[in-house]
């Protein structure tokens, strides 16, 4: 069973919603709308998110993001459609259930890291815990074990404003992985962070994903940022969700010239992987010889320094040693200049290919 699904998703704001909303499902647009007065924030939003992904929520301001997650915890009531949170349907909740949901299963975490500056760092980590009632040396004991896995032993008497900005946004996280809820939000939870810390802290998302598992669902402005975490991508425009899927889905497979634009920035050779730019090997050499290989995962930026110095196609491997496919220089040169055709043929004189060929 998924861990979360938004099920034909509608927010809109302002009058006669239902009926906007039919207007929408018959392909109006927000702008069409707006001369009523009403504001469609999200418009028809459907995805799935498994357990243990990071689901990230990528669209410029305005774009229905924050509105988006507001329903996903239950805040914002749809205008239409459904939230089912391990199969429960939220929208069907009371305020009671609701708000039991929300603070035992569901955790967010803010742009602003919202710590309370008259309460010890130790205090702020175990807040969600003293919400849900639970006696002070068990909460304390777990916020204490959540702020060493981010990172900040030692810090449990500081005072919030002893801390840096990413040192605090930490805290923040702790205090969400503090309560054990198997889903965090996260709204444009680094944004706020220097460029360095704000790496540094995806990184470390990165880490502890890997050894908690939760299932987060990120939002965020930023494509680099989405494309760094994201196990699948939604990229929202104007209310809509113009592309869903992986990172590599949406810059080698851009849905329209919307998101075209927006992947002009992306370094490719960071989110390409040796997997995307492989092809079947022609024959059994790939395996025959002592050559460096790379892995399925390796970035195109690492698999570039290995091509270097392998003189032929470098070999992809399993974790087994089984050969996946191979990647020939020229492809992997076509993959960072976005050209995926094979080169044309050369009408120099015969010899003059081999000549550049060893010459280079
Ligand atoms: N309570 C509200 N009443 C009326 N309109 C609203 C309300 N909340 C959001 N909106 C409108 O809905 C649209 C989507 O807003 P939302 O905040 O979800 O976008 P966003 O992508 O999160 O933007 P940002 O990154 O700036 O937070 C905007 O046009 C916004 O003005």
């Amino acid at each position: 069973m998924s861990r979360l699904q938004a099920d034909h998703l509608y927010k809109v704001f302002g009058r006669r919603p239902g009926e906007a909303v039919e207007k929408l499902a018959r392909g109006a647009d927000r702008d069409e709308l707006r001369s009523d007065g009403t504001t469609a924030a999200v418009i028809d939003a459907s995805f799935v998110v498994e357990p243990g992904q990071i689901f990230v929520v990528m669209g410029l301001s305005g774009s229905g993001k924050s509105t988006l997650l507001r329903m996903l915890n239950g805040l914002l009531e749809p205008t239409a459609g459904r939230v089912l949170f391990d199969g429960e349907d939220l929208t069907a909740l009371g305020p009671r259930e609701l708000r039991a949901v929300r603070s035992t299963k569901i955790s967010m975490v803010f742009q602003h890291f919202a710590l309370f500056p008259h309460r010890s760092v130790l205090e702020n980590a175990a807040y969600g815990l003293e919400v849900q009632g639970v006696p002070r040396a068990a909460r304390e004991k777990r916020a204490a074990e959540a702020l060493e896995l981010c990172g900040l032993a030692g810090w449990e008497k500081s005072w919030p404003d002893e801390l840096s900005g990413g040192m605090q946004q930490r805290v923040g996280l702790a205090r969400a992985l503090a309560t054990d809820a198997d889903l965090l939000l996260m709204d444009e939870s680094f944004s706020a962070l220097d460029p360095l810390i704000r790496r540094d802290m995806q990184d470390q998302l990165l880490e502890l994903q890997k050894r908690l598992g939760k299932t987060i669902v990120f939002i965020t402005h930023d494509l680099n940022e989405a494309m760094r975490l994201g196990d699948r991508i939604a990229v929202m425009r104007d209310g809509r969700i113009v592309q869903l899927g992986t990172a590599e889905d949406i810059l080698l497979r851009p849905a329209d010239d919307y998101v075209a634009s927006f992947i002009q920035d992306v370094d490719r050779s960071r989110v390409l992987t040796a997997a995307a730019v492989m092809i079947a090997p022609e024959d059994e050499a790939a395996d025959a010889c002592g050559c460096e290989t790379v892995g399925p995962d390796t970035p195109v930026a690492d698999l570039c320094a290995v091509a270097a110095r392998v003189p032929h196609p470098v070999a992809v491997k399993d974790a087994q040693g089984a050969v996946l496919g191979v990647v020939p220089q020229s492809r992997l040169i076509g993959f960072i200049g976005d050209e995926q055709r094979p080169p044309m043929a050369c009408d120099a004189a015969p010899g003059r290919q081999e000549e550049v060929t060893a010459g280079a």
